[in-house]
């Protein structure tokens, strides 16, 4: 038997096999050949004898037995030790002059409890041993009994056993010192005490002696201060989770308290309004439970979920005048408008249909009552409890720009204000006032017209002012609305630039309660301008090469991290360009959404952006499937309900994060994939926005056949940089004015029908970069938002794949063609030489792959070709095809 391994805390059986045979080896003669070979032969030889004793020691029934065993030992040694204390010193000297079985054969000279083996055991132990330490050893017996008793026990063998020798080891030697002088017939530390102690003094004198006990002392303290920490946690925890169970059974009763008492007042008024007029006994038992209710509703009344609830509370809720059919359905109407807690409605209504079939009033159990599971005693959910020290952000990492004080002098503004006056006089056109404000880039000069004066007059004179005042890009806002007066913005001479620094530690910021904001720059009046992308709810975003778009949505998506927890926002990147939002690759685990399987966060391809946007809009269909089924409109409501714990996880329903949708380039996506991209864009335009999802589409090109009529008419929000021509600032504004736009990040903001000018916030590539390494650098999820999988319609459908003549694109025999001539088969290539969609040109290659003329895919290489044109012709023929 091998104790070390029947009381090993990780007890592994291979362990006990190897053990075995390298003692076997061990205990080998030392003639024996080569040390390898015959080990492995005792191994094998030894096998089935292993498994047995492997068998024997870890069966149950065995570790019962040894730990009985022991605990009888353990048990016996502490009587006998303790014993030793009232007895050791008359035991003393017969222990010490004969042998245990001389002492057996004369009792009554032993008086230790446990007879002359105790005597012997304790003399030898405790005084000759380890003094008080041996009672160490003792617990140390117990402790192995317990663990091998219970299976359970998470005791640590050698644990155990090596902090049972430390403290043993310290108790005899710090007891040896203190007690080293003292007179007394026994060794408090054992002789083991005594003579380390008598070896330190002469040795190192008393402070050496001292100074090992108190370092033996510290030892044991750093070992068992840990236990002592973890078992006050544990206790600690206990104590917690006990007192929040009963707040939360207290809460409950509360609740449920409240309800009954709802419950019973709403059935009196019913009762009072279906009794006839005049009818005394109707009066009774209201008056009667009134009473009742004064006293304790909970004391004095039984509880409706109880066994006799229904009768009493039809006994005393509903007159006995009432025909019973009346009576049944005011409790049935009661009962379901009022309880609609679920916990409770559980409860009433499997009461209500036991009562229901013993009485025989014909209550129905309604399937909707049993809601989502409720749960009053829970904490709200918290969505951002997964990353927990997620930490948004140092606004450190937006660099300080020092701003001028003027932007515009004096002189210069009255200059220009005396030229706008000179201007409008040529034309003679008077003004009573004018009224000059400073903005970041333009200053803005609000006159009012004298009476009598045609605004459109005013209208039509921007050049002429633009000319008087040598400046590009006066607009002319007339009238300013919700004002009498009309505006001439005028570029300032020294534009100044906004810092994205100013916008994000601004208090307008910090405090917005907007849901998704954009802090998009400063107004005229320097306000910063903030717009919640929930409420716009898609944007278009235009603007000529290098007149602040990528920087525009830089801001955007910077704002939208300063504000939201990765659990509460989503982004969808796509680039078609691959440059502008590389760096926001670092946000995958934490912001990003891609689909499954797709490596790059970033999405380049616009065959992935179609898959990417078709499954965005099976997401949707998902989302409002969950909406409808919790009886909400929208994502914030719905949200609002899980957070309170009122949907049930395991019924399908989770937190929905925002998802925000970029496009930067859209002009380059239309341009390759044409009605692929349009539709689910214009899908999700049209009903993304209860559901989350949020579109921002931007684009050099805002040209008619780029936004077009469907995609114009679903993004209500327009965001326009400076264009070059005013055709392109109708498209995008519906009127023009950015034509007239500086550049650098000036630009109109048209949200629900209001135009704003605002200079946007600069923010420079290498702030981006160190936001991103900021957020990358911290705990994630373990990867990005998995959007849901796309199948275009006809994959592995029959249709898609089986090369049916009816099913046969238009495009078959001269795409095989060019595919058989250009040797290479690719659904890229498809799309650029034939100007279509990724759905369809991944339709023709399945027709192909059907056909034989192509190989199955084979990853991102192109497939292989199978056929020439003369077997294609062949295949042509017999099918037909031509
Ligand atoms: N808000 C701003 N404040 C100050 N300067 C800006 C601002 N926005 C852009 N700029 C300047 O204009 C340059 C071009 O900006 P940006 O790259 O955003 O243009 P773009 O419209 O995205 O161009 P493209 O369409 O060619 O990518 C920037 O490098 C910067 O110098």
């Amino acid at each position: 038997m091998r104790p070390d391994n029947i009381i090993s805390d990780n007890f592994d059986p291979d362990a006990l096999d190897r053990e075995y045979a390298r003692r076997q080896a061990a205990s080998r003669p030392a003639e024996a050949p080569a040390p390898k070979k015959p080990q492995k032969t005792v191994k094998k030889s030894s096998k089935f004898k292993d498994n047995s004793i492997v068998r024997f020691v870890t069966d149950r029934r065995t570790r019962t037995f040894a730990g009985i065993a022991l605990l009888c030992w353990a048990t016996y040694l502490l009587i006998a030790a303790i014993s030793y204390f009232t007895t050791g010193a008359d035991d003393q000297s017969a222990v010490l002059n004969n042998t245990v079985s001389e002492m057996a054969r004369n009792p009554e000279n032993v008086r230790n409890a446990g007879g002359a083996l105790g005597a012997f055991l304790s003399q030898n132990f405790i005084s000759n041993g380890l003094g008080i330490g041996a009672f160490v050893i003792i617990f140390y017996f117990f402790a192995l009994a317990w663990k091998l008793l219970n299976r359970k026990s998470r005791i640590s063998f050698w644990s155990l056993t090596m902090k049972s020798l430390i403290v043993t080891i310290t108790v005899s030697i710090v007891l040896g010192l203190v007690t080293y002088s003292a007179g007394s017939w026994l060794y408090w530390g054992g002789v083991h005490g005594y003579e380390i102690n008598k070896f330190l003094l002469a040795n190192t004198g008393i402070p050496g002696a001292i100074l090992v006990s108190l370092l033996l002392v510290g030892l044991v303290m750093a070992i068992y201060l840990n236990e002592l920490r973890i078992a006050y946690v544990t206790y600690r925890r206990k104590i917690n989770a006990h007192n929040a169970r009963v707040a939360a059974e207290k809460a409950a009763k509360e609740e449920e308290r409240r309800r009954i008492e709802e419950s019973l007042r709403k059935s009196d008024e019913l009762v009072d309004n279906v009794t006839p007029a005049g009818n005394t006994v109707a009066e009774e038992p209201v008056t009667e439970r009134q009473l009742v209710f004064d006293e304790d509703p909970f004391t004095s009344m039984p509880e409706p979920a109880t066994d006799n609830d229904r009768q009493v509370y039809h006994d005393t809720v509903i007159p006995s005048s009432i025909e019973p059919d009346t009576a049944s359905e005011i409790q049935e109407r009661d009962i379901t408008e009022h309880c609609y807690e679920p916990s409770y409605k559980e409860t009433v209504s499997e009461k209500e249909s036991e009562t229901a079939t013993d009485s025989e009033i014909g209550l129905t159990v309604k399937d909707n009552a049993i809601q989502e599971a409720e749960s009053v005693e829970m904490k709200p959910y918290d969505p951002t409890a997964e990353l927990p020290r997620f930490h948004f952000p140092s606004v450190e990492l937006l660099k300080e720009v020092k701003l001028k004080t003027e932007i515009v002098d004096e002189t210069e503004m009255e200059e220009n204000k005396e030229r706008i006056i000179a201007t409008l006089k040529n034309y003679k056109i008077a003004i009573s006032h004018i009224e000059a404000t400073v903005g970041p880039t333009v200053t803005l000069y609000e006159i009012i017209p004298a009476e009598g004066v045609r605004i459109s007059q005013i209208k039509n004179l921007s050049d002429d002012i633009a000319l008087s005042l040598r400046a590009l890009g006066v607009r002319i806002i007339a009238p300013i609305p919700g004002k009498g007066t009309v505006g001439i913005e005028v570029p300032n001479k020294d534009p100044q630039m906004v810092p994205i620094r100013s916008v994000i530690t601004s208090r307008q910021f910090q405090e917005t309660k907007c849901i998704l904001p954009m802090a998009m720059g400063a107004e005229i009046s320097k306000d910063i301008y903030i717009a919640d992308l929930t409420d716009t709810p898609h944007l278009l975003v235009a603007g000529a090469t290098g007149q602040g778009k990528s920087v525009g949505l830089n801001t955007i998506i910077t704002s939208l991290l300063y504000k939201k927890h990765p659990s509460e926002l989503k982004f969808v990147l796509i680039d078609p360009k691959s440059v502008e939002f590389n760096l926001y690759a670092k946000l995958e685990r934490h912001y990003l959404a891609k689909l499954p399987d797709e490596e790059n966060p970033i999405i380049t391809d616009p065959m992935k952006v179609v898959a990417t946007l078709n499954s965005l809009c099976v997401e949707m269909d998902n989302r409002f499937a969950l909406l409808n089924k919790a009886d909400e409109r929208n994502i914030k409501d719905y949200n609002d309900k899980f957070i309170a714990r009122k949907l049930n996880p395991e019924n399908g329903h989770m937190f929905m994060p925002y998802i925000v949708v970029i496009v930067d380039e859209f002009a380059d996506l239309i341009m390759v994939a044409g009605k692929e991209v349009e539709r689910p864009i214009a899908r999700l335009a049209q009903k993304a926005r209860a559901a989350g999802i949020h579109l921002i589409l931007a684009t050099q090109r805002p040209s008619t056949d780029v936004i077009t009529g469907m995609i114009k008419a679903n993004f209500p929000g327009r965001m326009a940089f400076r264009v070059m021509q005013m055709v392109d600032s109708r498209t995008i504004l519906d009127q023009p004015g950015a034509n007239q736009l500086i550049g650098r990040g000036d630009m109109l903001i048209s949200i629900k029908g209001e135009v704003k000018r605002v200079q946007c916030a600069f923010i420079s590539t290498s702030e981006v970069a160190d936001i991103c390494r900021d957020i990358n650098d911290q705990m994630g999820y373990t990867e990005a938002y998995t959007l849901p999988e796309y199948v275009p319609e006809g994959d592995g459908g029959a249709g898609g794949t089986s090369g049916a003549v009816s099913d046969r694109d238009p495009l078959f025999e001269e795409a095989a063609r060019f595919i058989i001539s250009s040797s290479t088969a690719s659904t890229s290539m498809l799309q650029r030489r034939y100007q279509i969609g990724y759905n369809r040109a991944g339709r023709l290659m399945d027709q192909f792959e059907a056909a034989g003329i192509v190989g199955p895919a084979s990853g991102a290489k192109p497939r292989s070709v199978l056929m020439d044109s003369l077997q294609l012709d062949r295949y042509l023929e017999i099918n037909n095809i031509s």
